[in-house]
């Protein structure tokens, strides 16, 4: 019974039928899989703050945090989005049980950059999956929003997909990024397959960018550090993530070593 990760992005959970959740349910059930969920919840943060007349802008894809933003960034996320996610996943048939990068230090963080001008964004300098482990054996779902803490309770607010990539690390568990898009795009194609060092390209001459910066990114962390498969799908695609347990070639599969191909 392997562990799976599936990073749910804001961009797509609130159009996610209640088949995308049964499915999740399946596949540990059916397939004997140990589904992990980590969460974003982006467009919902910027809501909130567009509401609350708080200005936040992003860089290279990452949301610059203030103090004040950091709040609204920790109530969204921990809150309203992850709770949403445990009950749509107990009404498909699962337990679920939600839970954020702060509790148990789950997510260890420290700042992006000692010169960083994004605040409070953060990079994960450890791990500690000892009860998403547990929680898992129980037959229990986790579901993680990205926020991490360091030893003197300060949070820090990381990417969903880089929150991700650490916790798929850790599990040495497959990533799947779910998100609004069929995977990555180049001249409005969807590439089925690409290797570390085409996607070091596509950041490069900037064919990637926004929201797909810190995927690619989480990607290349995740395959340079062991993890086999890393897979970009649109949540909308029918049965996606059951298809692609069956080996049908769906989204985007980073691959090391690879050459690039176009989906038919
Ligand atoms: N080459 C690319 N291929 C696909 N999407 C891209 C690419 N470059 C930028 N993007 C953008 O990245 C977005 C996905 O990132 P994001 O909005 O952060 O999603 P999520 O909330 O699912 O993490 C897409 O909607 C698209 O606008
Ligand atoms: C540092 C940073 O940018 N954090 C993100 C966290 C949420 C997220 O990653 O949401 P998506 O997966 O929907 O993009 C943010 O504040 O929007």
């Amino acid at each position: 019974m392997g562990y799976l990760v599936i990073k749910c992005g804001g961009s797509i959970l609130e159009q996610l039928p209640i088949s995308f959740f049964e499915n999740i349910v399946s596949l540990m059930k059916d397939q004997h899989l140990k589904p992990i969920i980590v969460h974003g919840g982006g467009p919902n943060i910027t809501q909130l703050l567009t509401q609350l007349e708080i200005h936040s802008t992003f860089h290279k894809g990452l949301r610059v945090t203030s103090n004040e933003v950091l709040n609204i960034v920790e109530m969204v996320l921990s809150g309203s989005v992850n709770k949403s996610i445990v009950r749509q996943i107990i009404a498909a048939g699962g337990m679920a049980f939600g839970l954020s990068g702060v509790d148990g230090m789950l997510l260890v963080g420290k700042p992006i950059s000692s010169t960083s001008e994004l605040g409070y964004v953060g990079k994960i300098e450890s791990v500690n999956p000892r009860f998403v482990k547990l929680l898992a054996e129980e037959g229990a779902i986790p579901v993680i929003s990205p926020i991490a803490i360091d030893g003197d309770g300060q949070r820090w607010n990381i990417n969903g997909d880089i929150a991700a990539a650490a916790i798929a690390k850790a599990l040495c568990a497959p990533l799947y990024m779910v998100s609004d898009v069929p995977g990555i795009l180049k001249n409005g194609q969807v590439l089925s397959q690409v290797s570390i060092s085409e996607v070091e390209e596509l950041l490069k001459d900037e064919t990637i960018s926004g929201g797909m910066i810190p995927k690619a990114q989480a990607a290349l962390e995740c395959l340079r550090s062991g993890v086999e498969e890393v897979v970009i799908i649109n949540g909308l695609d029918e049965n996606g993530l059951i298809n692609l347990i069956n080996g049908m070639p769906i989204g985007t599969k980073i691959m090391e070593d690879i050459t690039c191909k176009i989906s038919q």
